[in-house]
């Protein structure tokens, strides 16, 4: 098993890797191959997406036109659908799709599906929880590390012939005060790179105080971003979460502070932001997503030290490969009759 010897982070890929695929998994599978028509709706490297091929019958639909054809075309055909928290899935969609059984969810975010309407209509919905951490994580310290250090506005200036007005003196990330808004697993691979990394102390803020850390807890946004010189946001999106970063935390964050997303971009309120950071009120923002994704406001754009990235956190192949064989197993495992793996905590509860 080559990922067995990638370093440190293997355990993830070890935890979800599969003996070796595909041929066992196709041996335990209780369908027939190509008997169950999967219907898919993200975008796919094709060496994943032929591991799926390999046992459902997959109408790929990766955009919005594609996949309202498809349900529009061969609805009532399809028993399961893989999506993910942005792509989603609604209720209208479900009531399209009756033979539908199982929502599976290409990561650990299912912000867009509507898991309640899925448990009215008996469809259990499975996600990814532990896929994509590492990659996030060494996302995160990357966007961090570029907004602190202006890489992206450097390389930009050095490209148009700008050398030596190019060249600025950028803070250093060692040494800064880390606060994690969530503080999931995600949160606490960042907080181990920054400190074994950077010597940053880290503080967090999350629904409840955890009992296995040192780390300081802060029981409000506000408090831990006026402790904080990178605020990094990493909790779940929900409406208790809806712009829990505002006006007022971007503002205690201050003139040497950074805000950094890699969760959801409805955690932020975009027009405080790009006012913040037009004001001079907070130094930089790296984010990897955006309230309306794909569609980005041209003032977040313009905003002066921004950088973002398309929503790609959570891609490695690595993650990819974990993200894709958790689903299989969770696929596998509902046609064959047996219980998922991981379920979302709703269904699961709904199940108990
Ligand atoms: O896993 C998820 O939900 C992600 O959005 C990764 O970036």
């Amino acid at each position: 098993m080559a990922a067995m010897s990638k370093g440190p982070f293997s355990f993830v890929h070890q935890r979800y890797s599969l003996p070796s695929f595909p041929s066992p998994f196709l041996k335990d599978c209780a369908m027939a191959p190509g008997s169950v028509e999967l219907l898919v709706l993200i975008p796919f490297p094709p060496h994943e997406l032929a591991r799926l091929e390999a046992v459902f019958k997959v109408t790929y639909a990766p955009t919005p036109e594609q996949r309202a054809a498809a349900i529009a075309a061969k609805g009532p055909d399809f028993r399961a659908v893989l999506t993910h928290g942005t792509a989603g899935m609604t209720a209208a969609e479900m009531d399209a799709m009756p033979k539908l059984e199982m929502i599976s969810c290409f990561g650990v975010g299912y912000d867009r599906i509507d898991v309640q309407a899925a448990i009215a209509r008996r469809i259990i919905v499975t996600h990814g929880p532990g896929t994509n951490t590492i990659s996030v994580a060494d996302h995160t310290l990357a966007l961090m590390l570029a907004a602190i250090r202006r890489i992206a506005s450097q390389d930009h200036a050095v490209r148009q012939g700008q050398w030596h007005e190019a060249r600025h003196s950028t803070p250093e990330l060692t040494g800064m005060r880390l606060g994690l808004i969530g503080y999931g697993s995600i949160a606490r691979e960042v907080a181990r790179r920054c400190e074994a990394g950077f010597s940053m102390t880290v503080g967090y803020h999350s629904r409840r105080k955890a009992t296995d850390t040192a780390h300081t807890y802060y029981e409000t946004p506000l408090a831990l971003a006026e402790a904080s010189d990178v605020l990094v946001v990493a909790a779940p999106a929900n409406p208790q979460t809806r712009h829990m970063v505002n006006e007022a935390v971007l503002t205690a964050l201050g003139p040497n502070g950074y805000l950094i997303n890699i969760a959801r971009g409805s955690l932020v309120d975009t027009d405080a932001l790009i006012a913040a950071l037009n004001a001079g009120r907070i130094a930089g923002a790296g984010l990897d997503v955006v309230d309306g994704e794909p569609v980005v406001p041209a003032a977040l754009l313009q905003a002066p030290n921004l950088v973002i990235t398309p929503h790609s956190a959570g891609r490695s192949p690595n993650a990819e490969d974990n993200m894709t064989t958790l689903a299989l197993r969770n696929l596998n495992a509902h046609f064959a009759g047996r219980p998922v793996e991981t379920p979302v905590p709703e269904c699961a509860k709904a199940a108990a």
